[in-house]
């Protein structure tokens, strides 16, 4: 466990339909993210046909401190072992967002997929973010690198 004067409190809210489910947590404790479970029925999983994409609750509101963000991302197990990742990945959990957070997923394998009440389905790190100040300008200043981009410093 990591000490906890370094760590921002996170406040989690139960909604109705993930009452018996765990609260997302670190599953060790150098664990970068917590993981998100499935609020779907028990008795209605959904089905993620290949190529095909859902949007699955996980069952919490999240309160994310001022000054951090939530990410949403993707677990590697199932991506490596189902083709199943998040499609806007990492999903932005603004700290202002007070409505359910629920992970878009895409199934990119060439089975069904099915997602049942309490999987795992991705993980949300919590991230410090800044807000920038925002002001326009008719030129950019000059740097070495100019306008260079997309491999323009060469491949060796
Ligand atoms: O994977 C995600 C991504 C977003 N959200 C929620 C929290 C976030 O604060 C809100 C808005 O997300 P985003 O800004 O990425 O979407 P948008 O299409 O720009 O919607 P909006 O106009 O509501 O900002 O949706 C999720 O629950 N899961
Ligand atoms: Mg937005």
């Amino acid at each position: 466990m990591h000490a906890s004067e370094n760590r921002p409190a996170l406040t989690l809210v139960r909604l109705p339909h993930a009452q018996d489910l765990d609260l997302p947590a670190y599953e060790t404790s150098g664990a970068a993210g917590m993981d998100l479970r499935a609020a779907v029925p028990a008795d209605e999983p959904i089905v993620i046909k290949p190529g095909g994409r859902m949007l699955v609750p996980t069952g919490f509101i999240f309160e994310i401190p001022a000054g951090y963000e939530g990410q949403v991302r993707p677990r590697s197990g199932l991506a490596f072992k189902h083709g199943i990742t998040c499609l806007n990945t990492p999903g932005t959990i603004d700290s202002d967002y007070r409505g359910e957070v629920k992970v878009l997923l895409v199934n990119l394998g060439e089975q069904d997929f099915i997602v049942e009440r309490g999987m795992r389905i991705a993980q949300m790190i919590i991230m410090p973010v800044t807000q920038a100040t925002i002001r326009e300008s008719d030129s950019a200043t000059a740097t070495a690198r100019g306008a260079g981009g997309f491999g323009s410093t060469g491949s060796k």
